[in-house]
């Protein structure tokens, strides 16, 4: 059974429906666009990827298994060097944002790096393309190789300017974030200057946080006098209700609660935590402790730039740690559907905006094909008694980007100008 779906050009959802006899004729009229769904296909809310790095896209798969301290100076930061070059950066960037579009993510949060005019490349292609995006220019001032540190002074100058160049697009999709790399990166008196600037021009907020045991021992040495790693950056500023932290693998209880007192959000990248052997996050303790949480893809730690990938490596992540601890139940594939739709928008505050079709939301959405074809177009294998649910399992656990046919967001198809 193929059914009618409506599009309105205001972009919005609408409670416009088909009538109970089938009779769409009134919609025959310039205003509305008419699709049919084939068979098989189903729309799904379009995917927030709440953590990637946009320069690390062509190191994706390589350095697994190496510890996040000796990944970073072995790949990461010689790669992040090449965005001096602008001509590089505007290329990889392209690209990246046209890659994660296929792969369904409608609204990402993206790292640059120090670069500023290479970062507003970044944030100039997904404007272009189309994508909802949160794009930050990355602050280091110390504990990183020369070429990649900033004096405080140019990185803070640079931040603001980064700031009103973006804001000059005038673009409501795209967004500068404030992005301290992490407290090993960067000292006090950035940390505090940031949260300044993102307190002035009322911003969000991404870093790394307790992702890896090292990293947390040496934020220690470095911050001796503060409680903890989160306290770290609250003393700055830096934890607010538009923060997003990345990973918090190794968080204490104590440090999940004072997060959620704030209203910051965990970014949780289980196929990172996995190939950098960081550790498995307890979602469902920071879910306990009131913590907010989506899904990121964390490319290039992580080696996958889908959302759909992790959702099946939060299932995965999860099942394995309950097999050492007895009364850990697993996931469920609706909840980390949750996590890569609602909960996305949750973090970042605009679950009034997206996350799912509620009347009046913008439409970002995806038409998924999950039926069996001659051409191995769609990676699964359907037949026609398959219901809508078993059909979104089967994205789940067996899709990646070939199930996705077309791309919206706030109603404008992107993925006709996605072949790559
Ligand atoms: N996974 C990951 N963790 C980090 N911590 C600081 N920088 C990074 C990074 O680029 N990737
Ligand atoms: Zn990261």
């Amino acid at each position: 059974m193929s059914r009618t779906f409506i599009f309105l050009p205001t972009f919005l959802i609408t409670d416009i429906r088909e009538s109970d006899t089938g009779d769409v004729s009134f919609l025959n009229s310039d205003r509305y666009e008419l699709k049919k769904l084939a068979n098989g296909q189903f729309l799904c809310p379009g995917f927030v990827d709440l953590h990637t790095h946009a320069p690390q896209f062509p190191n994706q798969g390589l350095g697994m298994g190496l510890p996040l301290l000796d990944w970073l100076d072995k790949y990461t930061f010689p790669l992040e060097m090449r965005y001096k070059d602008e001509n590089f950066a505007k290329k990889v960037y392209h690209d990246v944002v046209k890659s994660t579009l296929k792969s369904g993510t409608t609204t990402a949060c993206y790292y640059g790096t120090i670069h500023r005019q290479s970062t507003t490349h970044l944030a100039k292609a997904a404007s272009q393309l189309g994508q909802r995006a949160l794009v930050g220019k990355v602050n280091m001032n110390r504990n990183s190789p020369a070429n990649l540190v900033e004096s405080t002074d140019s990185s803070l100058e640079d931040t603001e300017s980064f700031i009103k160049d973006v804001k000059a697009f005038e673009n409501p999709l795209v967004e500068p974030v404030i992005t301290p790399r992490f407290a090993i990166a960067c000292d006090t008196k950035l940390l505090r200057e940031l949260g300044d600037l993102a307190a002035k021009y009322n911003l969000h907020v991404q870093t790394h946080i307790s992702e890896n045991v090292d990293e947390i021992a040496y934020t220690k040495e470095l911050f001796p006098d503060a409680e903890s790693y989160a306290q770290v950056y609250d003393s700055a500023g830096l934890l607010t209700d538009k923060t997003i932290l990345g990973h918090g693998v190794h968080l204490t209880d104590d440090e999940e609660k004072l997060i959620a007192k704030r209203g910051s959000a965990v970014a949780h990248c289980p196929n990172s935590n996995t190939w950098l052997r960081s550790g498995i996050c307890d979602v469902r303790r920071l879910w306990r402790n009131g913590v907010k949480i989506g899904l990121g893809t964390d490319v290039g730690a992580g080696s996958v730039a889908s959302i759909i990938d992790a959702m099946r490596s939060a299932l995965a992540t999860s099942t394995n740690k309950s097999f050492f601890s007895a009364d850990y139940q697993p996931l469920t594939f609706h909840e980390v559907f949750y996590l890569a739709t609602l909960g996305g928008a949750e973090a970042l505050g605009k679950e009034k905006v997206i996350g799912n079709f509620e009347v009046g939301k913008d439409f970002d959405a995806l038409v998924v094909d999950v039926e069996k074809s001659q051409d191995q177009t769609p990676s699964t294998f359907t037949y026609e008694e398959h219901s809508v649910l078993e059909r979104v399992q089967k994205l789940i656990f067996c899709g990646d980007n070939r199930n996705i046919t077309d791309v919206y967001v706030r109603g404008r198809l992107v993925s006709t100008e996605l072949i790559i």
